[in-house]
């Protein structure tokens, strides 16, 4: 690999929760942006696959991205080094981030005090060290005077003993002062994470390339990964502080064998020894790339990662336990087993086994070995030249070791430390980069609606020629669908399952914009109005609208934010909706799953006894229509309780599909009230109740509309909804 970056033994674990048949998948930031312009070149194909170096490893197919720095040199050794340097490169944002936290209240007090702490924990070993040495003064003078010099001794003891104490005094104040500073860290990066990913619009967020680099940058976890953040500042300071004790270290050593017998030939000698454990060691070297794909299409193992997948999740329980499909389940794994036996380790597992060559093994093995043996044949070479200064020699060789082991430990260091300062630089820069993402519904200019009571019975729609492909696909989901609607009408769109029905209401949105064809609302192209503006006119209940993991109150609340606060909105707003009565039954009411846990791994029936109180996994369970009915409630919250001129369009998908008849009945009398104050969409498979007095039935099939018209109009032709009428009529004869 050019410029590999070498270091790190091993390379770290995939992310679990990708697709079994793509483990894991970190593209650079600056690959992925050429990726989102890439339509259909060859040529730019093959341009783009040079910039992976492709390994088999075992079933898998990994791919590691080149880096592309200007500081890559393709030496054993030297690259390592020269990688780190790519740091200078992600600097510009670690600036940015410090100039960021900075403006937080009390992070400059505690980062003062914690370099003050790491500037004193620096220069004590020095220290310790300078007191050591008092003992081989005790030495010569016991030797040459026959005497022992207890005062000095007393000194440099008590010396090494109030380091050692001083040492642990500052490591504990080092300990309680990150705690804060990785806190204010991880509050700001937080923040940082919640902007971008609120603010991105479906078809960016949807996107693949979009998606790997906010899992890359914040961790996969969903947060941003604070130790990178507060990390990254803590390691800069460690590596200067480790740089000032190997200095200071250094020159108080010199100082001290400079005057031994022997002192500097065996400093030299120990130093070489140490220093060939940590350079040859086996598997120093094993490079990493920071970027890279692993992927595997053997059917056997996609097979059993999907089966592994299907037990592990509590989704699929009960329908595992439903259909007795356990023993098929446990059949089917080991039948797949059978076929990848002993081929289907973990990707990471099989390449870096499968880097090793016997030779480079055997190198690294007996290069330490060698240095050792020479050095132990050196030490003894010596001793038996001159045997009268063996007890000096010890004493200084004790010295030496010590003090070498200290700064093997330090070297050491500093070079992890280097190594996982670029890999901190770089995920701080990917979490700064992912800011700079653009949506791909670009906003407009003008404001909507023009005067505060436009709005006031309805919006007209049009469609003009519209057609619609979803992004990545090859089928149109909307055909040159044209149509209008006027202020305050009421327009059902009925059809065939995937006719495009749902995904006409998501374009009135601008959650897409139309491949072709234009869309007006009270005249002006919606592409031309402030996307803000354009959606707070609107109010939507969605075929798949979800539950938020938050309070029952909250989930109706946030239909209109502005008026979370009022208690009394929220009421009169479930009450509209249908979910009042089974709110109050339920032992919290509207406080309902406010609760939160994380990491308790504890005998709950002990705990709820001792204690009293119960986790998050005692939230209540809603029914499939008890949760339509809350989010039947957060419409109207929105639609008509947030003001009379704010919103002037009601869209429905499938509004009733989970509610029983007695709700369904009460939901759509107080829609059909709305009449002439509201212009209102509905996409709904069920017929009668809202075509027959609506002002426009769109008929749907294969993305087009086929047929368009009132009940009456549609029956007299009768087409295709008269068929359907018919046949949800005859049900009832
Ligand atoms: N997010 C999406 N990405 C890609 N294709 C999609 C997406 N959503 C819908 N489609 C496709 O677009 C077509 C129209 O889907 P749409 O949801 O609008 O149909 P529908 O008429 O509302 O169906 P149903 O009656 O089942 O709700 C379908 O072929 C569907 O597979």
């Amino acid at each position: 690999m050019g410029g590999g970056c070498s270091g790190i033994k091993r390379l770290p674990a995939p992310r679990l929760n990708a697709h079994p048949a793509k483990m894991s998948t970190r593209l650079h930031p600056k690959s992925e942006k050429r990726a989102l312009g890439d339509n259909d070149s060859t040529k730019r194909k093959s341009d783009l696959a040079k910039e992976f170096k492709h390994i088999k490893a075992g079933i898998w197919d990994v791919y590691e991205q080149i880096p592309h720095s200007k500081f890559s040199i393709d030496i054993p050794w030297i690259s390592g080094l020269t990688h780190n340097l790519e740091i200078v490169e992600d600097l510009p944002f670690f600036w940015r981030m410090l100039k960021d936290v900075t403006k937080i209240k009390w992070f400059w007090y505690h980062l003062s005090l914690f370099i003050l702490v790491k500037i004193l924990s620096s220069l004590l070993p020095a220290v310790a060290l300078w007191f050591t040495s008092h003992y081989l003064t005790v030495i010569r003078v016991a030797m040459d005077e026959r005497r022992l010099d207890k005062e000095l001794l007393i000194f440099a003891s008590t010396g090494r003993i109030c380091c050692t104490a001083f040492e642990a005094f500052l490591k504990y104040l080092e300990e309680q002062l990150q705690v804060p500073l990785d806190l204010i860290m991880k509050e700001h990066l937080d923040k940082v994470v919640v902007n971008v990913k609120a603010s991105l619009d479906v078809p960016t967020f949807d996107d693949r390339v979009v998606k790997g680099r906010l899992e890359s940058a914040t961790g996969g976890g969903g947060g941003p990964d604070s130790s990178s953040a507060w990390g990254s500042i803590s390691i800069m300071i460690s590596l200067f502080a480790s740089a000032a004790r190997l200095l200071t270290g250094f020159g108080v050593l010199a100082k001290v064998i400079g005057s031994q017998q022997d002192g500097v030939y065996f400093a030299i000698l120990h130093l070489g020894q140490e220093l060939s454990k940590v350079f040859l060691e086996p598997g120093w070297g094993f490079p990493r790339a920071y970027a890279w794909v692993a992927i595997t299409d053997n059917k056997h193992y996609v097979k059993l990662s999907g089966l592994e997948q299907l037990v592990r999740n509590s989704e699929h329980k009960q329908e595992i336990v439903a259909g007795n499909l356990a023993e098929s389940i446990k059949g089917a794994h080991n039948q797949a087993y059978n076929h990848v036996s002993g081929k289907c380790a973990p990707w990471y597992t099989m390449l870096s086994s499968s880097r090793r060559s016997a030779l480079q093994y055997l190198a690294y093995t007996l290069a330490p070995k060698s240095v050792e043996e020479w050095a132990e044949v050196a030490y003894l070479l010596k001793s038996a030249a001159h045997p009268e200064t063996i007890p000096t020699c010890l004493a200084t060789i004790r010295l030496v070791q010590e003090t070498n082991r200290g700064f093997i430990g330090e070297l050491w260091t500093i070079f992890y430390q280097a190594r996982s300062i670029r890999e901190k630089f770089h995920q701080i820069r990917e979490l700064y980069e992912i800011q700079e993402i653009q949506n791909k519904v670009p906003d407009g200019k003008i404001s909507f609606p023009e005067d505060s009571h436009s709005l006031a019975s309805g919006i007209t729609v049009e469609f003009r020629n519209v057609s619609f492909r979803y992004p990545g696909k090859a089928d149109f989901a909307l055909r040159d669908v044209s149509f209008k609607i006027d202020k305050g009408q009421l327009c059902v769109i009925v059809g065939t399952n995937g006719s495009g029905k749902s995904t006409m209401l998501k374009l009135i949105l601008r959650l897409y914009d139309p491949t072709e064809g234009t869309i007006f609302v009270n005249g002006h192209n919606i592409k031309t109005l402030k996307l803000f503006d354009l959606r707070e006119s609107m109010a939507v209940l969605f075929q798949d609208y979800t539950h938020f993991p938050l309070t029952v109150k909250d989930n109706i609340a946030l239909g209109d934010p502005q008026n979370a606060h009022d208690e009394t909105r929220v009421r009169e707003a479930a009450r509209l909706g249908g979910a009042e009565e089974f709110i109050d039954k339920m032992s919290e009411g509207f406080d309902t799953n406010a609760k939160t846990e994380s990491g308790m791994q504890i005998d709950r029936d002990l705990f709820r006894e001792a204690i009293g109180r119960v986790g998050n996994e005692d939230t209540v369970k809603l029914s499939g229509g008890q949760l339509q009915r809350l989010a039947v409630s957060r419409m109207f919250m929105r639609a008509v309780l947030s003001g009379e001129e704010r919103v002037g369009l009601l869209l429905f998908d499938e509004p009733s599909a989970a509610l029983d008849p007695t709700a369904e009945h009460d939901l759509f009398s107080r829609i059909r009230k709305l009449r002439g104050e509201k212009t209102m969409i509905f996409s709904s498979h069920r017929i009668g109740q809202l075509t027959k007095p609506a002002d426009l039935i769109l008929y749907m099939d294969d993305s087009k509309v086929l047929e368009s018209g009132t009940h009456i109009e549609l029956m007299a032709e009768g087409g295709k909804y008269a068929e359907l009428w018919n046949l949800q009529a005859q049900a009832f004869l």
